[in-house]
């Protein structure tokens, strides 16, 4: 037990003990603090003396007083409270005014006088010692560190490389396939019947792959033969003679002889010891779907060979332009064909067929849905059609402007389709080279088919090309998912009393936006006051999430949190609405993070930006090429850009634009979407909501700005705000650099724009051979525009077919279907952004007319009735192209994506010139933290010449090309 009263905290001596008043340097001794009544015992002073003693005689040796055999002085310190304490001194203790022991009392004396004596020579060699020693010391603590510094790396290159392995063992696995789940839909009343099957198994007549062997036929064979042409069907008959080495004269069995070649006559049954590989030359049954089975052969070439894709059967193609499936029972082999096969077709097909043959097995085709209307060559004409049915590499397509009901199977590769003739004049078109990126592709946007690459794996598995389970190869994540610990001594939620909420609400929590640099946006309000819990009703089966305010407050959606953070603000400390939300699928406190020693940047944008952008490489030593990382956009020295007020004007909004009827930039993003109300069918949804967006608004969307009367806070500004998102360079295997989020981010979250140099579309065309447009992006809003009124007319031809009833014919057969894509000019200077919103409201052209064929091919520019927004501009300006290849910001790294979890958003803020929006990006959905951000790019396959770039993105959607 120790002695309290002793100022020695551990003193062991008997609590009566004698006490002596304390020295200064024994109070030193035990960490207490001096006060003149101090006491100490017996034992305790001696142990201080004795110390005291040997420090003497070291320093008076010239010895290092620091050496650590010297006791350590105890380090805890505990204060002797005042006398009205319980650990007060009993009266009965009074301190002893004895003198200590005379021998001790020597010993001091002696001890202070040596001090004194040498004190000046012995401290100048003390201090000399002292250095020295501490110098050596923190050498010894400098080499330790190191150690354990190389440790640590050590460690974390192993656990880098133990997640290489896993994640490689994880993307290696073999997985079994489940039985198929086909869907069958009923087209009559749109009720789909979901029917479980297996995997069709191979048929029992199906030769395996291998060596295809001819045998020579001979007299009295029973063979196919060519009685007529190619376009009829080949019939059975006997081999009567030999005329020569290769012609025989045929006795067929509807009567009849004929002399032919071996190429064309065909072999009487189906047995062969291997499949036929393709760009055999066949005959093979065509069967009509509309009627029975004819059993009659005709002759074409296999274009693909029986896989599960196609449900083993082969595909044909007929030399009378015909395409279909059949199974290997219904071929029969062509007796010999010529070394290139497509000598021996009908010319109809042959170009086809050597393109074909020259690019299998990678093939473009359309991407069709079901109900879409397109427009499909018929008799020499475009002709509207709907998609009826898909099979495999076939569409049935249903003619609608012809009055007998006619449908028809066409192979998705057909340049028949409108889709793939245009994408092939396109790109023999030298005039215009597709150099950037389109920012939206209003195809897909609004559900129309598009072009897509299609290859048939090894498996039989039609795959596209390249295809992954995810966006993001595993072996890319190379990192985990840590949850963020909020330091404990950040400011939590009072217990909630009554009170009306005003700013002393928030005013204690002290939040400051510029002091959160190193926190992920979601977490900033858990740093300030807020906690954030996910509910659970097991009952209900619902989950919630609840926000507690630092008054205690429970908060649960979007709106009261609003409400909230406009009562609590204070100056300019106001939280903004996107540092809060109420998804349970999101998790604020979700961070990926990863080994250290792979960060070969910290900072990208060298302090740019308001966040850091660290660089991350686990594949090889590369460092970005070096950019000049911007914040604003920059302009090439031929762009003039016009900044000037007319083209950009303020709202007088004092309410801080929360009533959007009154507000004019609301106005300005509502005004576009009036326009296209099929499209947009929730009016009230469109824009920003609480600074998300979450869809895009083609139309454009205008921000509060310079000129507005609002606050900064004001909820009409979000892409204006510096970059919030917690991002990351790093390396792919094989795209090379990309983006991914650090921090789950939440649907339709701002992430960043797309910086570059405003160039002319002219003056990028001229640079076409050194930079084909990898870091470009064409400001083609305008454009988009206007592809979105050709779509939309086009929609409405598609509703009315619907809503009408199947037997649908066209009233105006006389009115031409013309193209949008003929009718476009260049686009350029934009009068004023009113006129362009008034000529939307008063554009309604009809496209439901035919356009002859004929006149495609020529290529005849036709006038059309639309009153184009392009007749507003200067025919020699040209749109502007953003090129982000030598300056630019992150935006200019995210990659290609089929299925993209990001979007590109135009939005206006510095000026109202429709030429000039903000490129910026959003996301698509929930992202978790880990994740690549990719975008689609929209560019069209196939339409830059001699380039091909296949795609790696990985989705399960993935077309296998990006050009
Ligand atoms: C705008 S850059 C993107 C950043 C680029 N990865 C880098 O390293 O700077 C576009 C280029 O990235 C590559 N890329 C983007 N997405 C891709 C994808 N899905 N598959 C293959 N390459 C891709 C292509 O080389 C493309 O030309």
């Amino acid at each position: 037990m120790s002695n309290r009263r002793c100022i020695n905290n551990n003193c062991q001596s008997n609590p009566k003990a004698k006490l002596f008043v304390a020295q200064q340097s024994m109070c030193n001794y035990y960490n207490f603090e001096y006060r003149p009544d101090c006491q100490v015992c017996e034992a305790c002073m001696r142990e201080c003396i004795i110390y005291f003693d040997m420090i003497g005689r070291r320093f008076k040796n010239g010895e290092c007083i620091l050496d650590d055999r010297y006791p350590k002085k105890p380090t805890i310190v505990i204060e002797l409270s005042g006398s009205n304490d319980d650990n007060a001194i009993d009266n009965d203790t009074e301190p002893s005014t004895e003198n200590p022991n005379p021998q001790i009392a020597e010993l001091s004396t002696s001890l202070s006088k040596i001090i004194q004596d040498t004190v000046e020579p012995l401290f100048k060699r003390q201090t000399e010692l002292c250095e020295s020693y501490l110098i050596s010391e923190k050498a010894k603590l400098v080499a330790g560190k190191e150690q354990i510094d190389n440790l640590v790396d050590q460690v974390d290159l192993a656990i880098g490389k133990l997640y290489n392995n896993l994640y490689k063992f994880d993307s290696q696995r073999k997985f079994k396939y489940d039985p198929e789940i086909s869907i069958y839909e009923n087209l009559d009343d749109d009720v789909p019947i979901v029917l479980t099957k297996t995997l069709p198994g191979l048929p029992d007549d199906l030769p395996e792959e291998g060596l295809l062997i001819r045998h020579l036929v001979k007299v009295g064979d029973k063979v196919y033969g060519m009685k007529h042409s190619q376009m009829q069907p080949w019939i059975e008959g006997t081999i009567k003679s030999a005329v020569s080495d290769t012609y025989f004269n045929i006795l067929f069995d509807d009567g009849g002889e004929k002399v032919l070649n071996y190429k064309n006559l065909a072999y009487i049954d189906a047995t062969s010891h291997a499949q036929y590989p393709v760009g055999s030359r066949v005959i093979a049954k065509f069967q009509d779907m509309n009627i029975q089975l004819t059993d009659k052969f005709y002759v074409g070439v296999i274009g693909e060979p029986p896989k599960k894709y196609n449900n083993f059967r082969y595909l044909i193609f007929f030399d009378d332009g015909w395409t279909q499936y059949a199974y290997h029972k219904n071929i029969r082999l062509v007796c010999v064909e010529s070394p290139n096969v497509c000598d021996d077709v009908h010319e109809n097909i042959r170009r086809f067929l050597k393109t074909y043959l020259r690019n299998y097995p990678e093939r473009l085709m359309v991407k069709f849905n079901k109900k879409q209307v397109v427009r499909a060559e018929r008799n020499n004409a475009w002709c509207a059609a709907k998609v009826k049915n898909i099979d495999a590499s076939l569409v049935q397509l249903k003619f609608l402007d012809i009055k007998v009901e006619c449908t028809e199977w066409i192979y998705r590769g057909s340049n028949r389709l409108f889709l793939l003739y245009y994408n092939e004049i396109s790109s023999n078109n030298q005039d215009k080279a597709v150099r950037g990126t389109k920012l939206t592709d209003v195809n897909k946007l609004l559900n129309r088919p598009y072009i897509e690459t299609v290859n048939l794996t090894e498996n039989g598995k039609s795959v596209n090309i390249d295809n992954r389970d995810n966006t993001q190869k595993p072996q890319e994540n190379n990192g985990v998912i840590k949850s963020i610990e909020i330091p404990a001594n950040c400011p939590k939620p009072l217990p909630y009393k009554h009170h009306e909420c005003s700013h002393f609400c928030m005013l204690w929590v002290h939040y400051d936006y510029s002091q959160t640099k190193c926190m992920n946006v979601l977490t900033i309000p858990l740093h300030y006051g807020f906690t954030r819990s996910v509910l659970t009703d097991e009952k209900l089966k619902l989950r919630k999430v609840i926000y507690t305010t630092p008054c205690g407050l429970n908060i649960d959606d979007e709106n009261k949190m609003y409400n909230y953070l406009k009562l609590t603000s204070y100056g300019h400390s106001q939280m903004t609405m996107d540092l809060f939300n109420f998804d349970c699928l999101v998790n604020p406190l979700s961070s990926f993070s990863v080994p250290k020693e792979f960060i070969r940047i910290q900072d990208i944008s060298y302090g740019i930006e308001f966040k850091s952008i660290s660089v991350f490489n686990s594949v090889n030593d590369l460092v970005p090429d070096h950019i000049k990382y911007i914040k604003e956009r920059m302009t090439s020295p031929n762009v003039n850009l016009n900044m000037d007020s007319k083209f950009l004007c303020g709202c007088n909004c004092i309410d801080n634009c929360e009533d959007k009827n009154k507000c004019s930039c609301w106005q300005l993003t509502y005004e576009g979407p009036k326009n296209y109300p099929e499209i947009f069918k929730d009016h009230d949804s469109v824009g920003y909501s609480f600074k998300r967006l979450h869809k895009q608004v083609i139309t454009g969307i205008f921000e509060c700005n310079a000129n507005c009367n609002c606050k900064k806070t004001c909820l009409n500004r979000v892409v204006q705000e510096p970059m919030k998102a917690s991002l990351q360079l790093f390396f792919t295997e094989k795209k090379g650099w990309g983006v991914r989020t650090l921090a789950d981010l939440p649907k339709g979250s701002f992430i960043c724009t797309f910086l570059g140099v405003v160039r002319t579309e002219k003056d990028a065309d001229n640079d076409f051979s050194l930079n084909w447009g990898e870091y470009l992006a064409d400001l083609d809003f305008l454009d988009t525009v206007e592809e979105v009124k050709d779509g939309y007319e086009s929609y409405v031809v598609q509703t009315e077919i619907e809503d009408e009833s199947e037997d649908y014919t066209s009233s105006s057969d006389d009115e031409e279907f013309i193209p949008s894509w003929a009718i476009k000019s260049k686009m350029s200077m934009f009068e004023s952004r009113m006129s362009l919103r008034k000529n939307l409201q008063n554009t309604n052209t009809k496209s439901d007319g035919k356009h002859e064929l004929s006149k495609l091919n020529t290529q005849q520019k036709v006038e059309s009735k639309n009153t184009s927004l392009l007749s507003y501009l200067d025919k020699d300006c040209g749109i502007f192209t953003m090129d982000a290849k030598v300056s630019g910001n992150i935006g200019r790294y995210f990659n290609h994506s089929c299925d993209p979890n990001i979007f590109v958003q135009n939005v206006f803020i510095d000026t109202h010139d429709l030429r000039l929006p903000w490129v910026s990006y959003f996301a698509l959905s929930n992202i978790p933290a880990g994740t690549e951000l990719a975008w689609d790019y929209n560019y069209i396959i196939g339409s830059v010449k001699n380039k091909i770039l296949m795609c790696h993105c990985g989705s399960k959607n993935c077309k296998g090309r990006l050009l």
